[in-house]
């Protein structure tokens, strides 16, 4: 467990935490967000006890951390820093080893050396750099060394574990990967884990709960979805950004929109449903889009989120496949968009009379989520038509939505209208 209490730090004369107080308990994974600057690196410093406070205190496992020797608050406290510059020339498995090092003593017998290769052998399976060991630290790649530090800190075998961007150099594959091993630190070993994180979406789909600092203050704190609220990002990171569930997992997402909120102009139509476009929907009424969308079976998720959002809906029965009615209306709100945006839609029959609809678009957008061929009915009609829209239109990815609707709108505005044609 850590405790942090009424932590005060200054460096350089300037006040970087003010009255930081906040405990994690056994087993949590905390993630510290927060903009640049906001004081993320400080707070873990002064957790691992190498920056002392100026006033308040921190506590490790009930004692506090200015009253360890440095060998003893190594064997409470694991940290992977930022800096992964290592300038020694030492190969990979010397790296990891060194996380024995709060134990050893000069007096170690042979038991206690073959028991610290294990423990180092051990780490580096789990962060997958044995076939790094022989290699140099200075040979390796900035994602590799990071996983190599990762694996210093497993050797040492402390209960709380402190870290500083663990995935900031790593491609997305080992983000991911790292990120599932650290909650796998918690759940399983029961370690108390801390880490900064500046992908919010990611610090919200791993951690049980989040700090937001900011100004070196902690402005919110708590599970994600309660401090990734709307108005905390504003105040912490002086931006816009709407926050929804995410699609396919189901954790709270942040989408931060661009500096001029909702001016834009122009009208677009949306096709999807079944959870797949309320965060479209919400991304693209906050940038001033006059939005509609359909057609949604009464009783879909997206259809709440509309109605919430006060959009236009084409609505058709529950579970009912659109029926010519419904195909009018999409038709209708369709020809009258400046773009139609083509959601991660299942490509099945019941969408087949909504991608139809979709054909009298002059410019679509297909968001695309997962790859074409992990959808369902692959060979049928509605996969033609998806394919059609998809070879007409822009296909992006769900963070490039609003540049492809600006420029499709920009497009439209440059045809002649229907009736001067
Ligand atoms: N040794 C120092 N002397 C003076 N100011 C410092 C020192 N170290 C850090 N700072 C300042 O303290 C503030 C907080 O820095 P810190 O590295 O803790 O922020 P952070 O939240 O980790 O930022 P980032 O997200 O950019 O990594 C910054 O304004 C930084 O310039």
């Amino acid at each position: 467990m850590i405790e942090i209490d009424d932590v005060a730090v200054e460096l350089g004369g300037n006040r970087i935490l003010d009255g930081v107080t906040t405990t994690v308990d056994e087993g949590q994974f905390v993630g510290l967000v927060g903009p640049n600057g906001a004081g993320k690196t400080t707070l873990l410093r002064t957790i691992h006890g190498v920056l002392k406070p100026d006033s308040g205190e921190v506590c490790v496992g009930g004692d506090p951390v200015s009253s360890l020797t440095s060998k003893e608050a190594s064997r409470r406290v694991a940290v992977v820093p930022q800096d992964t510059t290592l300038s020694f020339d030492f190969p990979v498995e010397d790296v990891v080893a060194m996380g024995r090092h709060p134990y050893r003593s000069r007096f170690a017998g042979s038991q206690s050396a073959a028991s610290d290769r294990e423990r180092v052998e051990a780490a580096m399976a789990r962060t997958e750099v044995e076939h790094l060991a022989d290699r140099s630290i200075t040979a390796v790649s900035g994602g590799e060394r990071q996983r190599v530090l990762l694996a210093r800190a497993l050797a040492q075998d402390a209960p709380a574990l402190l870290l500083d961007e663990p995935t900031a150099s790593l491609d997305i594959n080992h983000q991911v990967r790292t990120l599932e091993l650290v909650r796998e630190l918690a759940d399983e070993d029961g370690k108390t884990v801390v880490a900064a994180i500046h992908d919010l979406n990611l610090a919200a789909h791993y951690c049980d709960e989040l700090r937001l600092l900011a100004g070196g203050e902690i402005r919110a704190s708590g599970d994600p979805e309660a401090v990734l609220a709307e108005d905390h990002l504003e105040a912490a990171f002086d931006t816009r950004a709407v926050v929804s569930a995410h699609p396919v997992t189901g954790s709270t997402y942040v989408t931060a929109l661009p500096e001029r909120p909702a001016e834009r102009e122009g009208r677009v139509h949306v096709v999807g449903g079944g959870g797949t476009v309320s965060r479209l929907l919400y991304v693209l009424s906050a940038a001033g889009y006059e939005v509609s969308v359909g057609a949604l079976n009464e009783g879909d998720s997206d259809l709440e989120t509309a109605r919430s959002l006060g959009l236009d809906a084409v609505t058709e029965e529950p579970f009912a496949p659109v029926g010519d009615e419904a195909r009018r209306a999409v038709e209708d709100r369709v020809r009258r968009a400046d773009a139609t945006v083509l959601a991660d839609v299942e490509v099945g029959a019941g969408n087949l009379a909504n991608l139809r609809a979709a054909r009298e678009a002059e410019s679509v957008v297909v968001v695309e989520e997962r790859p074409f061929a992990e959808r369902n009915y692959a060979g049928s009609d509605a996969a033609a038509l998806y394919r059609e829209l998809s070879e007409r239109g822009q296909v992006v990815g769900p963070d490039e939505l609003l540049s492809a609707v600006e420029e499709a709108v920009a497009a439209s505005g440059e045809r002649p209208s229907a009736e001067t044609e």
